[in-house]
């Protein structure tokens, strides 16, 4: 079992405040992931003793009492400089909105950046907590706690935050491409099938990353729309998910319909392999190009997983259950391949269920499958 989000780097500083570095994991999937690569001793503010957890470009404070800090690599952005480089959150700079807040296309100025940034300016991404949004506080300090320090291709990089009265906000990187959802099942153009599974490796690559971490973190409510695509349609997952996993040990409310595991709906209770079923729900929308839970469906259809899931071990009919609309050639025997791996993410037993690492080797394949 996983731990959730909140115990992520709890794990005790040694007595000396100097560690030995843990550059691989050992966790149990066998993933070869390292997160954590270094460790050093550091006074910070009040003489206090830290312990740094550094990963390749970012570090995580952890304190003596196990309290989190958020981390130095972040900017701090005034209310005033996001209010300009959303144009006063104006409609048109709208992104998206999900249950916590609206997000805004903004601009950052070069003189606000840091040499490193580049450029002129840069384009990001505004996410502006909602202020009916209480829930959605704990979700902003998470993000800001954890995605300081996460650092991944696949996962969307937070650059800042601003927190000035009662204003909330998070800059992430810009991906330009949109998300995952859109493509599915908003734009009404082709979506060939090397662009799905490719999309599916890098979100896999980034739930593996989280998972095979030392201290594995699970990702809440996974689905379309936190997978984000940068402009080679690389894929990165938000930081949404990342959010909920407040201070509650492994049980987090997952809000959206159709992607839950068994498990979860039982207890309540968020496992890592709670993750696999839902990437499994995803590789059957991906793969069908229906969505996960339509109440609009004939009776017996509203959830993905229950109607077609019976569907997946036989080679004949995973051919029949394939989207229409797919463009660009893929074998019968990439479908076989698709259906068995789907099969086993959204087994109703989770210890039956793959890891993610051993899912996203399976898709390497998959890929590489003619
Ligand atoms: N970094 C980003 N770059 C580009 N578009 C983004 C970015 N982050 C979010 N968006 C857009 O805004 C939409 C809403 O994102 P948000 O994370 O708030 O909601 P969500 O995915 O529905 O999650 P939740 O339900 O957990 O709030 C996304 O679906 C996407 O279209």
């Amino acid at each position: 079992m996983g731990l959730c989000i909140s115990s992520l780097f709890f794990s005790s500083p040694s007595k000396t405040g100097l560690h030995s570095h843990a550059s691989t994991n050992n966790h149990s999937d066998g993933a070869d992931l390292s997160s954590t690569t270094a460790t050093t001793n550091k006074n910070v503010g009040g003489g206090s003793q830290f312990l740094e957890a550094a990963s390749e470009s970012s570090g995580v404070f952890i304190s003596d009492s196990g309290q989190i800090l958020e981390s130095p690599h972040l900017r701090v952005f005034s209310f005033l400089e996001l209010t300009t480089a959303t144009k006063n959150f104006r409609p048109e700079s709208m992104l998206g909105e999900g249950g916590f807040g609206k997000v805004y296309r903004g601009w950052i100025q070069a003189e606000t950046l840091a040499p490193s940034e580049g450029g002129s300016g840069v384009i990001v991404a505004v996410k502006r907590l909602s202020s009916e949004s209480f829930q959605g506080f704990d979700a902003w300090q998470s993000v800001v706690n954890f995605l300081g320090v996460l650092t991944h291709p696949n996962l969307v990089k937070l650059l800042g935050y601003c927190r000035e009265d009662k204003e909330r906000l998070l800059v992430y990187e810009f991906m330009p491409k949109g998300s995952l959802e859109y493509h599915l099942f908003q734009r009404n153009e082709s979506f060939p099938w090397d662009l799905r599974i490719k999309i599916m490796i890098g979100a896999a690559r980034g739930l593996a990353f989280l998972h095979g971490s030392q201290r594995p973190v699970i990702y809440r409510d996974f689905k379309p729309s936190q997978i984000l695509l940068d402009s080679n349609y690389e894929a990165k997952i938000s930081g949404s998910g990342l959010a909920m996993l407040g201070p509650s040990q492994g049980n987090s409310h997952v809000s959206t319909f159709g992607y839950a595991a068994p498990e979860y709906m039982a207890t309540g209770h968020l496992y890592i392999k709670g993750n696999v079923y839902s990437f499994g729900v995803v590789l059957l929308e991906v793969m069908t190009g229906l969505r996960a839970y339509d109440p609009k469906r004939p009776n017996g259809q509203a959830s993905l997983v229950h109607w077609l899931r019976p569907n997946l071990s036989s080679k004949h009919k995973v051919k029949q259950i394939m989207d229409k609309r797919i463009k660009g050639p893929y074998s019968s025997k990439v479908a076989t391949e698709m259906g068995r791996i789907t099969l086993s993410c959204t087994e109703p037993d989770l210890k039956n269920r793959p890891h993610m690492k051993e899912v996203l080797d399976v898709l390497e394949n998959i890929q590489r499958t003619k």
